[in-house]
């Protein structure tokens, strides 16, 4: 089974505690014990908005700013790959054909950013599609996707269950802009559609959510269902 795990900023480094990221790389390491080849994308978190955000304000340009989020996602990746023991190529692929190498020479991959115009949503998209992932999840600080912002409004509502034709159109209203806030980005959900990629968004702050996701398909995210089909998935069915 291949997998892609995307891991927010906010999630594997609100602040820097190294336990914190030694736990989502134990998480890891145990799924790649099991047998799971692995892609691993970091986001930027906190930092890269404080970074984006003094920027804007000394006045750089949106691809400026993008710049300046993938460094910071890029040394989030290398955090995760100093907490992950020998199976993880220590370097971080800065684009598919390097990380897909990595992982079919049976290494974990890491990647951060690569162009700026995106996230690391749509990184792990389009790795998910490139290396025919079986599974792609987003583990995020918010559980699954909402009708709202659920840190906004107290009344937002979880979707169980999204076709990847209605992801996009929850998705496509929300900002574009360097540094903003989504449970996934448009381009990561038109990937999504576009390949079929079987994905869930879930709640990664405890990293094991993420495990028992992989594992057993157990979560209390969303899962996002490729668009004409409803069935559950074989791998979980023959497990
Ligand atoms: N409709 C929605 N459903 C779920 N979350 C939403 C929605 N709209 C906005 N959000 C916000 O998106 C946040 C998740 O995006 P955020 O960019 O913070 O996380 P990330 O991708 O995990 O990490 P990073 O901080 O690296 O970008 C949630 O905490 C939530 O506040
Ligand atoms: O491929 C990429 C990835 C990221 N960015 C920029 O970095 C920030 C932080 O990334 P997150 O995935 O949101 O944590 C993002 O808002 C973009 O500004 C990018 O340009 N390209």
């Amino acid at each position: 089974m291949r997998v892609v795990v995307s891991i927010g900023g906010s999630v594997l480094a609100p602040d820097l505690d190294a336990r914190r990221v030694e736990g989502h790389a134990a998480v890891i390491e145990r799924l790649a014990r099991e047998g799971v080849e692995l892609g691993a994308v970091v986001g930027g978190g906190g930092v890269a908005r404080d970074y984006i955000n003094a920027a804007r304000d000394l006045g750089a340009n949106e691809v400026q700013l993008d710049q300046i989020g993938i460094d910071v996602t890029r040394i989030n990746a290398r955090l995760l790959i100093a907490a992950l023991g020998p199976k993880v190529d220590p370097k971080v692929a800065h684009d598919y054909e390097e990380a897909g190498d990595s992982i079919r020479r049976g290494d974990i991959s890491v990647m951060g950013g690569v162009m700026p115009g995106q996230t690391t949503d749509a990184v792990a998209a389009a790795l998910a599609e490139y290396v025919d992932a079986d599974l792609l999840v987003y583990a995020t600080s918010a559980d699954g996707v909402f009708d709202a912002d659920p840190n906004v409004d107290d009344s937002a509502q979880r979707y169980e269950e999204l076709s990847a034709s209605d992801l996009v159109d929850v998705i496509a209203p929300m900002s574009r802009d360097a540094g903003a806030s989504a449970p996934v980005d448009l381009l990561a959900a038109k990937l999504i559609e576009r390949s079929g990629m079987r994905t869930i968004v879930l709640d990664g702050t405890d990293p094991e959510r993420i495990e028992r996701a992989v594992m057993r398909g157990e979560h209390s995210g969303t899962d996002i269902i490729p668009d004409g089909t409803d069935d559950e998935p074989s791998y979980w069915a023959q497990r």
